[in-house]
């Protein structure tokens, strides 16, 4: 119930459109419930004294209504469409916003797939919910109110009947929610499940045929379609029951009230005319009670989603003081000190830092090597800040981290992943992301410095051409070069090189160190090893091995002391 009120709170961004959706749907009962009158005395007028001014005027004002109705109508579709953007666009961008706040370590704790469904279709299925169905409730309060006391003034019994069935319709959806509202969750956990794996298996298309695995996973999807289809089944199961039951009571109602002013008739209690008009409007009195079901109905899939949109939401937010965060402080080449640096990614996980302590001299290069899992990687997510350590056990130009911005620590960092990252785009658009004011001329430069000019002016529209999903149209060194430049233009004064080589031949490798070199002046460096070559040249060099540095050195003090680095040296020559 809870996730009921708390969906219902996001109309709070849309309350004048809320309440014109109630106006029209106010003036489409009415003119429903007026048209219907005016027949029902139009043949009242015909049965009994057969005046024509009075049967034209019944006509004319029956056929007013109908117009009006017919109006509302086709406003409310349009007006619908507009109402439901912008509440569904709000409830998109709060998502959006709270994903960006928790950065990795949430996302890499979640099926990509899972959060696009929820982002799409999930926020789609909510509109019925929102849209339709709340602001029916208040349709049907006011119109209940209204109709009732004008039946009950035609014959008191009947309008009390009715309101009593107007209740039990609006009531025997919630009965049923505890029950609708299990199935509803699974419901939406296959289906997002399904479709998680639908865009791991297109992503990793080309793996899965060279493994020959595809026939295999095919199956597995087939039995998880089959999964979702049962629970589908089962969906479509309570909700069939449910509107069946409120069909049956409208249905009840209104033959029952007919029944109940025939028998008042038959007893002489009313005239027959009263009958006439209960045998018109009674089905009308109890209409938006059918559509507040339908609406009820087609909220199903919507509400089976507030579980996980409000897991989205309601997930905490690291608790770093928010007030007097700093967004200055860090200098032009600033020093970063580790200091018995301890991490692990899960609560009472595994140590995957264990009291490191490591310098990254002021405007020097300093290089971390080992083994692949010996923390390297982790130790950049830290200073990225994209996981919470323990205070104070790195600092930047004498300040702890935790207490920069985050916004403005990262605007002061340029890293080139190991697993650069393009977005569908032009290889300028791409470019200039890390520094959106750029011109032209100094995207270009900063090209020339990563050595990538050269092949994207051989690209069919040059700086121009698209890079396709995640950069697929070009090849692992031309992607890593467009990151490269990216990070050279943003010209933060620290600079991360996680591997940043790792997909580049022998020759690009020489060409992209002679850019990187003028990249580095002037500034801290970091540099992930995975070649090792690309660090013989640091001021500085860690050996870390599970988690603990175990050595550190010039390239030459290693090679002679350090037997882990000369193995890590050794290994790499095999290769
Ligand atoms: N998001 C994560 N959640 C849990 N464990 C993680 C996560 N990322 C990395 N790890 C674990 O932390 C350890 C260190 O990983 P890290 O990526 O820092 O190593 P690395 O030295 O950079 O390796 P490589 O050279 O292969 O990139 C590994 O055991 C890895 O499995």
């Amino acid at each position: 119930m809870n996730q009921f009120f708390r969906l219902v709170y996001f109309l709070k961004y849309a309350k004048k459109e809320t309440a014109i959706r109630i106006l029209l749907g106010l003036g489409i009962v009415g003119a429903q419930f007026s048209q219907t009158w005016f027949l029902a005395k139009m043949v009242i007028a015909v049965c009994g004294k057969r005046n024509m001014k009075e049967i034209l005027i019944c006509f004319l004002a029956e056929f007013l209504s109908l117009f009006i109705r017919a109006g509302l109508i086709k406003y409310q579709e349009y007006f619908l469409k507009k109402y439901a953007a912008k509440v569904k666009n709000e409830i998109r961008s709060q998502i959006l916003d709270k994903i960006m706040v928790l950065g990795p370590s949430f996302k890499n704790d979640q099926r990509t797939g899972n959060l696009q469904s929820l982002i799409t279709d999930g926020v789609e299925s909510l509109e019925a919910f929102l849209t339709q169905y709340i602001p029916q409730i208040a349709v049907v309060v006011f119109t209940t109110i209204f109709i009732t006391t004008f039946m009950c003034r035609l014959d008191r019994t009947v309008g009390l009947l009715l309101l009593f069935m107007s209740a039990v319709t609006v009531i025997v959806p919630h009965i049923f929610m505890p029950a609708v509202s299990d199935v509803m969750v699974l419901y939406w956990k296959e289906y997002a499940q399904l479709n998680a794996q639908y865009i791991d298996d297109m992503q990793g298309m080309s793996t899965l045929k060279s493994l020959g695995a595809s026939k295999k996973e095919g199956k597995r999807l087939k039995t998880q379609a089959i999964g979702f289809a049962a629970e589908s089944m089962r969906n479509l199961g309570i909700s069939l029951s449910d509107s069946t039951l409120i069909t049956i009571c409208i249905t009840a109602g209104t033959s029952i009230s007919i029944l109940l002013s025939a028998i008042h008739v038959a007893q002489g209690k009313i005239p027959y005319a009263v009958l006439i008009q209960v045998l018109f409007l009674a089905g009308e009195c109890l209409r938006p009670m059918n559509d507040l079901s339908i609406y009820w109905h087609n909220s199903y899939t919507g509400l089976s989603v507030a579980e996980e949109l409000l897991y989205v939401l309601d997930y905490p937010v690291s608790e770093k003081p928010k007030e007097n965060l700093q967004n200055t402080g860090i200098g032009k080449k600033p020093e970063i000190v580790l200091q018995n640096l301890s991490f692990q990614y899960e609560k009472d996980g595994a140590d995957v830092l264990k009291n490191v302590d490591m310098v990254f001299k002021s405007g020097k290069v300093t290089a971390i090597a080992g083994k692949s899992g010996s923390g390297k990687s982790t130790i950049v997510n830290l200073l990225l800040g994209f996981y919470e350590t323990e205070k104070n056990r790195i600092q930047i130009d004498g300040k702890t981290l935790e207490s920069f911005e985050p916004d403005y620590l990262r605007s002061q960092i340029s890293v080139v992943f190991q697993d650069s990252f393009l977005f569908y785009g032009t290889v300028k658009d791409n470019i200039r992301m890390a520094r959106p004011e750029a011109s032209d001329a100094e995207i270009m430069q900063a090209a020339m410095a990563a050595n990538a000019h050269e092949f994207i002016v051989n690209l069919p529209n040059g700086y121009d051409t698209l890079v396709g999903e995640r950069g697929a149209t070009l090849s692992g060194g031309e992607r890593q070069r467009i990151a490269i430049a990216r990070a050279i233009l943003k010209n933060a004064p620290i600079l991360i090189l996680d591997e940043a080589t790792s997909s580049v031949d022998c020759k690009n490798e020489q060409e992209i160190q002679n850019a990187l070199k003028e990249a580095m002046k002037d500034r801290t460096t970091l540099v992930i090893a995975h070649r090792m070559t690309t660090i013989e040249d640091a001021d500085k060099i860690y050996v870390m091995q599970n988690g603990h540095v175990e050595g550190c050195g010039t390239h030459e003090e290693l090679l002679q002391k350090d037997q882990i680095y000369q193995n890590l040296v050794r290994a790499q020559s095999y290769e």
